[in-house]
């Protein structure tokens, strides 16, 4: 039986969704993505009288079935206040909104452990860093395949060694859509199968550009980790990791199988807040 007391929820506000999780305790009870939620949507949170309708106001209609069914034990009791909100936000006008709710919990740089951090570091990156050394082990490399796509380590001291930011998958093909005359706006790709290398249309060209520097610059980039520490892991999050990951399974296999693939990471980092 589930106890409502430790009920807590995380809220991941990312550059283009929002990623949540419902918490037990230390259990992941399970986690959904939302678009941005609108304002008076927001200051309605704080009437749930209950968290079943909480957590229907902040999840998506099409899923609702799937809340209603894994939770179906939590819906039935009542509660009198807000659960817990752990927000970690990497988009300031966001978080203003949030700060109305009755029970906010914003995690700042300051609250993780990680040592020789640089003020303007993203709270993402901290935490999932954080989240995936605390639960593989450190040294640790991050790879997080969002809406930036970007590198973050640190050494068996738990010391922030640095990394790097570039525009995502998604970033990439809609730039090149967007600020050129004659380019046109491509898929995603969504299969595993590698784009034509020397192209001979617009898409494939476009696709072939972007995939094979991108699988290049992350090999190089996890050569120049093993460098650093020859034992150093690597994980792996975001969006378009699913992708990346195949594509790097078919180029460099050997490098794919050291890599640990989860989506949770951020969660994990916020997981080690939340309960210390
Ligand atoms: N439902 C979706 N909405 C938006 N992007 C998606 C979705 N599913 C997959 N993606 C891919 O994921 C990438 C965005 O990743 P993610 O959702 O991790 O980014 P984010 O919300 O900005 O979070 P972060 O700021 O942590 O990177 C995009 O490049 C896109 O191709
Ligand atoms: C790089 C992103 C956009 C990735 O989500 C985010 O972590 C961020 O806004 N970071 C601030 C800059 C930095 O990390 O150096
Ligand atoms: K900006």
């Amino acid at each position: 039986m589930c106890n409502i007391k430790k009920i807590w929820l995380a809220l991941e506000i990312g550059n283009s969704q929002l990623h949540w999780a419902l918490f037990n305790g230390e259990i992941l009870d399970f986690t959904w993505d939302t678009e941005y939620l609108p304002e008076s949507v927001i200051s309605q949170l704080a009437q749930c009288q209950t968290l079943n309708n909480l957590l229907l106001a902040i999840f998506p209609l099409h899923q609702r079935t799937e809340v209603q069914r894994e939770q179906k034990e939590i819906l039935a009791e009542a509660f009198f206040s807000s659960p817990p909100l752990f927000l970690a936000s990497v988009v300031p006008s966001q978080t203003t909104l949030w700060q109305t709710y009755p029970n906010i919990r914003v995690i700042t740089l300051d609250q993780i452990p990680l040592r020789g951090v640089y003020p303007t570091l993203g709270i993402d990156r901290a935490l999932a860093l954080w989240g995936a050394g605390k639960t593989w082990g450190f040294p640790m490399l991050v790879i997080d395949a969002g809406t930036a796509l970007t590198f973050t380590g640190a050494d068996d001291n738990q010391c922030l060694v640095g990394g790097a930011i570039l525009p995502g998958l998604g970033l990439q093909i809609a730039t090149l859509g967007q600020k050129t005359g004659q380019l046109p706006l491509v898929e995603t790709p969504n299969s595993a199968s590698l784009p034509t290398r020397f192209a001979l249309n617009t898409p494939e060209a476009i696709q072939s550009g972007i995939i094979y520097t991108l699988i290049a610059g992350i090999k190089d980039f996890i050569e120049a980790w093993w460098c650093l520490f020859p034992e150093g892991k690597i994980a792996i999050k975001g969006g378009d990791r699913t992708l990346l990951f195949n594509y790097l399974q078919t180029l460099y296999p050997a490098i794919a199988s050291h890599l640990i693939v989860e989506l949770n990471l951020t969660f994990w980092g916020m997981r080690e807040i939340a309960m210390s």
